[in-house]
């Protein structure tokens, strides 16, 4: 078996795009967050080679990243490959330990909690893998990967882990009969389905999916994402959905937060990220996302194709990270990086010229934040706001760039 689509064991939803009873999903308004991130760092060491092994740099794979999730809701993570999506996931998993920042969970700083106090978190929080290929164990049944978590944890009598196995198989659109079958007897999209019923094993009530569809073939992706929604209204889980390009998170996640470098750049509601992004790397991104809307209308905007290569996290650029590809940077963008500024409801940036495509303004909106002049120099007659340190969520109160005034909630 290794054809998704002509497996007549899977779910019936065969249909690429997402079917009916699959719109967009949609954030419950007020809902309490599950997770909040504060200021998470993770530098990875870089050692000199040779037999003493000295520390002689840092990869800066995360810098500073805040945000929250809502119970029972999604929160997009997306970047290039190499800006630290995943390993703010795993930082989340706590399959690293961070270098500094809160993770609360419910509440809970889990950020240095030590192994013992991390067992009953595993029930909690679980991650999905983006290679259906690798992480299976291709010498164990799928009843024993399914089942081994529950085995573990001793949450269940033995006699009453098969059945229990069995049902998950179904939730996730596999024949229940099949679990003394191995991995290698399915196809890519039902592995995947193998990795999120393990991953549902012990109802957990945050799941990390890092780039759970990439590897698939297109026409499997929807079908799994389809899955993944039935099983947040079905159960109610919220989801960190990592991904490396905005159309795949578009239905999905009702909440994107966009990555560069480490650094989140943009942050919003679905409408801010898609109809109204005010970043110009999040603009660029958002080119590449092919619309069938748009093209229809011919009012596609054209590919931003931006230039270089992403620079290396062991050295990132002064001032803002995005600068040395940006197409509107100045200055002041090599002297001071940009604070994450909120500028609507549910809608942050982190530029000094942030606009729409188009539309950035001449000077820098940032400069009497920050105390400098336009070029980025101490302004003497200036300091910087107290009002920059930067927290996970949003405040009832905002710059309203149109109106150029406080915005209230
Ligand atoms: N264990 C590690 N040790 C050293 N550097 C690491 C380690 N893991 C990741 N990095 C580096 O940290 C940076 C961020 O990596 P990460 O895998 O989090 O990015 P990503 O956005 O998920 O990329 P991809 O989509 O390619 O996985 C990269 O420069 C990577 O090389």
């Amino acid at each position: 078996m290794t054809n998704d689509t002509t497996n007549q064991d899977l779910a019936p939803e065969d249909a690429v795009a997402p079917r009916a009873g699959h719109g967009a999903s949609v954030a419950p308004s007020g809902a309490k967050p599950i997770l909040e991130v504060d200021q998470l760092r993770m530098y990875f060491p870089v050692k000199s080679p040779g037999l003493f092994r000295r520390t002689v740099g840092q990869v800066q794979a995360v810098d500073g990243v805040s945000f929250q999730v809502a119970e029972a809701t999604s929160l997009g993570l997306v970047g290039e490959s190499g800006c630290g999506k995943s390993t703010t996931g795993r930082l989340i998993t706590r399959l690293y330990k961070p270098t500094a920042g809160a993770i609360r969970f419910e509440g809970q700083d889990i950020a240095q909690a030590k192994a013992s106090e991390l067992k009953p978190l595993r029930r909690e929080i679980q991650m999905i893998f983006q290679d259906p290929y690798t992480s299976l164990n291709p010498r164990q049944t799928v009843g024993s990967i399914v089942g081994a978590p529950l085995a573990i944890h001793k949450t269940l009598p033995k006699d009453k882990i098969l059945p229990r196995v069995q049902e998950l198989l179904e939730i996730v659109g596999l024949n229940p009969e099949h679990y003394n079958r191995y991995p290698h007897e399915f196809s890519g999209g039902q592995r995947q389905r193998i990795g999120i019923a393990r991953a549902l094993t012990l109802q957990p009530k945050l799941l990390v999916a890092d780039e759970p569809v990439s590897a698939l073939d297109v026409s499997i992706q929807a079908q799994v994402i389809n899955l993944l929604q039935d099983i947040q209204n079905e159960f109610g889980v919220a989801f960190l959905f990592i991904a490396h390009d905005l159309a795949i998170v578009r239905h999905f996640c009702p909440e994107i937060a966009v990555m560069y470098l480490g650094k989140i750049v943009e942050i919003g509601d679905r409408d801010s990220i898609y109809k109204n992004a005010h970043h110009p790397y999040t603009q660029a991104l958002l080119s590449a996302v092919p619309d069938v809307k748009q093209a229809a209308t011919g009012a596609r905007i054209e590919r931003i194709r931006l230039q270089g290569d992403v620079p290396s996290p062991i050295d990132p650029p002064s001032g803002c990270r995005f600068r040395t590809r940006c197409p509107i940077a100045q200055e002041i963008c090599a002297r001071h990086e940009p604070p994450l500024l909120q500028i609507g409801r549910r809608h942050k940036v982190a530029c000094h010229f942030p606009g729409r495509l188009g539309q950035a303004p001449r000077e820098p909106l940032t400069a009497g934040l920050l105390g400098v002049d336009a070029v980025g120099r101490p302004d003497p007659g200036a300091s910087p706001s107290p009002d920059l340190v930067e927290q996970p969520g949003y405040a009832d109160t905002w710059f309203d760039l149109d109106n150029k005034s406080i915005g209230r909630a």
